[in-house]
């Protein structure tokens, strides 16, 4: 259990122990914090160019949670993958925690719509592979696998392989998998799009729950309004021709998300502003 502890806990610890204020100072580090600045991304191909993205600016705060909805091809993807690092910017930066993104890394976990996981290793495997690759020990590779499935209640199935399990436990499996690195980030780009109705609302109150247990910045790209609504604390609304922000909206409802939000006031007025935007 140790070896699955957030860094900003241990810093918390060594700082209360040490009382330095080195020690003091390193508690206070932002974790997670995405700053965006004037991003452009220009596809180009032999015969033409494509603006993709103008003028995107966004911060992420430590241990937010930012949905990014708009009509299909307006580059939400495309901002994640920057994000990411698995796609270059054509103007602008994209730093994490101060530092530039210039590819990939273990610090941004991603989960996508598609299944990733890898068919030829068991659930416990597939979380432990992130872990295994950055050289830790066996024994805490272990403390990391029980700890994951059991925050994604999958404990019974450690030993199955993926081609056994249903969308939604898939799913569950790729998002331990992503945390199983101790991200910094999550990149979530319509992670739920192709589970059942009720499957997806059992996968969004397991990420929340799993959200607020891990403490992670969460950058999550959705179509469903509801979705959108129901996990976020900021919603960020793109257009399209060329992609770019048109509004941000805070989501003023409880922190405690429960089913029966849906029906608060505020969430249907938001509902009915962010579908009025959306149509145009
Ligand atoms: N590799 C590429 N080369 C050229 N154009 C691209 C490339 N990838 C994406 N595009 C274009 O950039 C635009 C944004 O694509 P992107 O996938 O980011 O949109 P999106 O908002 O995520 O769409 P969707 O909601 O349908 O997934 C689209 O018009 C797409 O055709």
């Amino acid at each position: 259990m140790e070896a699955v502890k957030r860094e900003a806990n241990y810093d918390e610890q060594s700082a209360n122990a040490k009382g330095s204020t080195r020690a003091k100072e390193l508690a206070v580090v932002p974790r997670g914090e995405i700053v965006i600045r004037g991003l452009h991304k220009v596809y180009e191909t032999k015969k033409s160019q494509f603006e993709a993205l103008k003028n995107i600016d966004l911060s992420i705060g430590t241990n937010e949670f930012v949905t990014i909805v708009g009509p299909s091809g307006c580059g939400k993807s495309t901002l994640l993958r920057i994000v990411a690092g698995l796609d270059e910017l054509t103007d602008g930066s994209v730093t994490l925690d101060g530092d530039e993104v210039i590819g990939p890394g273990a610090e941004r976990g991603m989960v996508f719509q598609g299944y990733t996981l890898f068919p030829w290793l068991t659930v416990r495997e597939n979380i432990e592979y992130g872990p295994k690759l950055k050289g830790i020990s066996t024994l805490e590779r272990r403390a990391i696998s029980n700890h994951f499935l059991k925050v994604i209640k999958l404990e019974a199935f450690a030993s199955a392989y993926p081609k056994q399990l249903s969308g939604g436990m898939k799913q569950r499996v790729a998002i331990a998998r992503a945390l199983a690195n101790r991200p910094k980030v999550l990149l979530m780009d319509e992670p739920f799009g192709a589970l059942d109705a009720q499957t997806k609302l059992e996968m969004q109150e397991m990420l929340l729950e799993v959200w607020e247990k891990e403490k992670t910045t969460v950058l999550f790209i959705t179509h469903d309004i509801d979705e959108a609504i129901f996990l976020s604390q900021r919603i960020v609304v793109m257009g399209a021709g060329p992609g770019r922000i048109l509004k941000t909206f805070d989501v003023e409802l409880p922190d405690k998300r429960t089913s029966e939000i849906r029906e608060l006031p505020e969430f249907l007025a938001l509902k009915r502003e962010l579908g009025q935007l959306l149509k145009h």
